[in-house]
């Protein structure tokens, strides 16, 4: 069994930040890369995965401590999975209301039994900036995209993804119970048993 009291988490969102450490509980503190830069490495891979072990392995280098990464995103049916690993970037670079308003335009013609998609988290923790072996954690979760946006909480496409097993958008969800059934969550409760925390 590892035993981490702090890990660095190689992400600048802070929806990700409070999420995982709700997940993690107080036994391993999560310290933000933002503490050590503000520059954020550019993620060049193909993959959730290899962005994911991108991110760790950059962010492990600046701090000196172990890292944790995110790589998330929206895999559309219609859209043949896009825009996945470019989700943060689908509206170049404009922000979550670009990428929202995008996707909901280009989807406006498509009917409900069209609209499926799926959040994918990948986490991917590392050792040290060179870890041979790093740890990978995948979570799915099943959705379909609404026709316009609902709900507050979370971040990102939140507001345009529809639950079904609780028939309210992701957003209209607390986040205490995002935290029990996200793609995050899933992910995360993997984690939590490689490392012997479940
Ligand atoms: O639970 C979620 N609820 C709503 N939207 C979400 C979620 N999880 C990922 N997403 C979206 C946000 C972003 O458009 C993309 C992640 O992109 P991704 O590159 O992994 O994260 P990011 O650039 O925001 O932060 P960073 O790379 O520093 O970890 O997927
Ligand atoms: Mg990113």
């Amino acid at each position: 069994m590892m035993t981490f009291q702090q890990i660095v988490l190689a992400s600048h969102n802070a929806g990700k930040l409070k999420e995982l450490q709700a997940m993690l509980g107080d036994t391993v503190q999560l310290r933000s890369i933002g503490e050590f830069s503000s520059i954020e490495p550019e993620e060049t891979g193909l993959s959730f995965v290899e962005n994911a072990i991108l991110k760790a392995r950059n962010a492990a280098r600046i701090s000196g401590m172990p890292a944790l990464a995110d790589d998330s995103g929206l895999a559309v049916d219609f859209l043949g999975g896009a825009p996945g690993i470019y989700s943060a970037r689908y509206a170049d670079g404009k922000g979550d209301a670009a990428n929202n308003a995008k996707l909901l335009d280009v989807l406006k013609d498509v009917p409900q039994e069209q609209r499926g998609a799926q959040f994918v988290c990948v986490l991917a923790l590392v050792r040290h900036a060179d870890d041979p072996l790093p740890i990978l954690c995948e979570g799915l979760w099943h959705g379909r995209i609404l026709t316009e946006a609902s709900g507050e909480h979370g971040f990102g496409y939140d507001p345009l993804f529809w639950v079904p097993e609780r028939d309210c958008s992701s957003a209209e969800l607390s986040p205490a119970d995002k935290n029990q059934i996200s793609h995050r969550a899933r992910a995360m409760s993997l984690l939590r048993q490689r490392l012997g925390l479940a």
